[in-house]
């Protein structure tokens, strides 16, 4: 299986949440379009077992910014035809770039790359306030295009209310809860990947 590993926003915590999926489930792990550095690629790399294997970004853009306002930087235009899911047997874990609807170029968006490449959806929802409604906006989102979403992974400071109204209004299983963690290492992602495994077919 493909999964592609969204978030209410950048920073939601999606590249350590995808180092988790790799770990628990043996993945491969794909980011296809990179905007500014460290590349993700190389902290999944850097947070997980020697087995996980890194696939090459489709587009690797210099600035820290939107992919479409990167490219244009660069003078690249992202085409959606150039996103193919790399072959491998194992599953593959897809992280996309910020939040669902960051622009790709004047026509698509992030979240256009999923059905592209992936078979499901994994929701990564950081806990601050104004997440509700960033959250439902995106399963929103989700919902619209008809992609299928296996669920919803929080990070951040528990918010017990917040999470039952979330998966309440969502309908949508909660597969796994971060807390804010002082060191993230490859310990760490172990430890996490323990407790996925245990919801994942639950
Ligand atoms: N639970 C946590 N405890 C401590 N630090 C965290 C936690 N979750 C995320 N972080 C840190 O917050 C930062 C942003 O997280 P991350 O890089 O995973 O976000 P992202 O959604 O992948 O962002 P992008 O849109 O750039 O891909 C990183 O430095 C990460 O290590
Ligand atoms: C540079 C950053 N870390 C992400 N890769 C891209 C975030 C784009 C956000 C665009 C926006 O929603 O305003
Ligand atoms: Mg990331």
């Amino acid at each position: 299986m493909n999964y592609f590993v969204t978030g209410i926003d950048t920073d939601s915590g999606k590249t350590l949440v995808s180092a988790i999926l790799c770990e628990a489930l043996k993945a491969d792990y794909w980011k296809p379009v990179q905007a500014g550095f460290p590349r993700d690629a190389d902290t999944v790399k850097s947070l997980t077992s020697e087995s996980v294997k890194i696939f090459p970004e489709a587009y690797t853009l210099n600035t820290p910014a939107s992919p479409h306002a990167a490219a244009a930087i660069d003078g690249v235009t992202i085409e959606l035809a150039k996103f193919v899911a790399p072959d491998t047997q194992n599953d593959l874990v897809i992280e996309g770039a910020g939040g669902c609807l960051v622009p790709l170029n004047d026509t698509n968006f992030v979240i256009d790359i999923a059905p592209e490449v992936a078979d499901a959806v994994i929701l990564v929802a950081d806990l601050y306030l104004g997440s509700i409604n960033h959250t439902l906006l995106t399963v929103e989102a989700l919902q619209k295009r008809e992609l299928p979403v296996k669920g919803i992974i929080f990070n951040g400071k528990s918010n017990p209310e917040s999470e039952r109204i979330i998966l309440h209004h969502s309908g949508l299983p909660c597969l796994l809860r971060i807390t804010p963690e002082e060191t993230i290492n490859h310990e760490t992602v172990k430890r996490y990947a323990e407790r996925l495994k245990e919801n994942w077919n639950a």
